[in-house]
């Protein structure tokens, strides 16, 4: 998406109240050099290096209370036997960051090697439920008073992850089966504008999952706390390609909008990035891919939160971004 706000940030006036470290689309794979289904160039090894040098500029930046990974720290290319050590590699990285922790959230490309049971608990996931059985991946928490964090799963009713015959992979199946006329149901073809999202790699956030997300926004909005919502999929045309698109992000945000408490929502999974403003005064900003850095550059950053704003201070790649309340 080629929308993004560069140079767009203001002199900052005072010290933010606190920062947080941000990341997207590693898909580290210790495989040689490749490109995307399309032929965009995505340098494998190379993506680790861009971690370690985002965690470098994190550790060296005051106020950087804890980072956010948008998903798919491992691509599905990663031969199958390798997978879980190069996710525990990915996360060894993320564990030299000293500020605080590392939150992440499911992405496709992670649900292709790994089952979801397995990567609840690799990632840390909190579960809700204490025990991580239900694969329950989605929470949310607040690094600051007056400041909430929402991470979604957008791949609750996925065909990814589950195992086939669990409810949700049902659920996902016949969703294809219905939107998407092509036999590779990774294809768009054939699919008009945002339509185009109804792809094998996207997913839905499922019922249980708005219904929680209507219950925190409420309480937050009693609460008057500001909200950011962390999603691996993208949740608005403006910021992203169609084909990126979370497959029910209309529902999604008629519960964001109910609430009138979200200031921005930010996601990973559309590499080249994108930002918009919806009709509501939300920011939604995808985050550049790691991944797609050629060897020497970078796609990394940090947020700086203040009381009336947020600003995404990028790594080149990863523009900069300010996003008012
Ligand atoms: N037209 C397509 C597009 C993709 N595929 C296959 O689907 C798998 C996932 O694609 P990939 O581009 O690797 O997904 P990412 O999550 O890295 O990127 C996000 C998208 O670009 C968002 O738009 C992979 O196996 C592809 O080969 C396909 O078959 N047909």
């Amino acid at each position: 998406m080629g929308s993004v706000a560069t140079g767009a940030v203001a002199p900052r006036a005072a010290e933010p109240l606190f920062s947080f470290g941000v990341i997207a689309d590693v898909q580290y794979a210790d495989i040689p050099d490749g490109r995307s289904f399309h032929g965009v160039p995505r340098y494998y090894r190379h993506s680790l290096a861009v971690l370690q040098r985002a965690v470098a500029r994190w550790n060296a930046t005051a106020g950087v209370k804890f980072a956010v990974s948008f998903g798919d720290i491992v691509d599905g290319h990663c031969p199958r036997d390798r997978s879980l050590w190069a996710a525990r590699r990915v996360i060894a990285e993320f564990d030299k960051f000293r500020g605080g922790p590392t939150y992440h959230m499911l992405g496709n490309h992670c649900l292709y090697n790994l089952p979801r049971s397995d990567l609840v608990p690799l990632l840390r996931i909190p579960t809700g439920d204490g025990d991580g059985d239900s694969g329950r991946a989605y929470y949310d928490f607040s690094p600051f008073p007056g400041f909430r964090v929402v991470v979604l799963d957008a791949y609750d009713v996925s065909a990814l992850g589950w195992p086939q015959d669990h409810p949700a992979a049902k659920a996902a199946a016949a969703f294809l089966m219905e939107r998407n006329p092509n036999e590779e149901k990774n294809s768009s073809d054939g699919l008009a504008g945002v339509d185009r999202r109804f792809v094998k790699y996207n997913g839905a956030v499922g019922e249980g999952q708005l219904a929680w997300l209507d219950g925190v926004l409420r309480g937050a909005s009693a609460r008057r706390e500001s909200v950011v919502v962390c999603s691996h999929l993208p949740m608005d045309p403006g910021a992203a390609y169609p084909e990126s698109l979370m497959w029910n992000y209309g529902e999604v945000m008629a519960v964001v909008h109910r609430h009138g408490c979200v200031r921005a929502c930010l996601a990973g999974h559309d590499h080249s990035g994108g930002y918009s403003v919806d009709s509501r005064g939300v920011h939604h900003r995808a985050l550049e891919a790691a991944l797609e850095c050629p060897p020497g550059t970078s796609a990394f950053g940090h947020v700086e939160v203040y009381p009336d704003r947020l600003v995404l201070v990028g790594s080149d790649r990863m523009a900069d971004t300010e996003m008012r309340f």
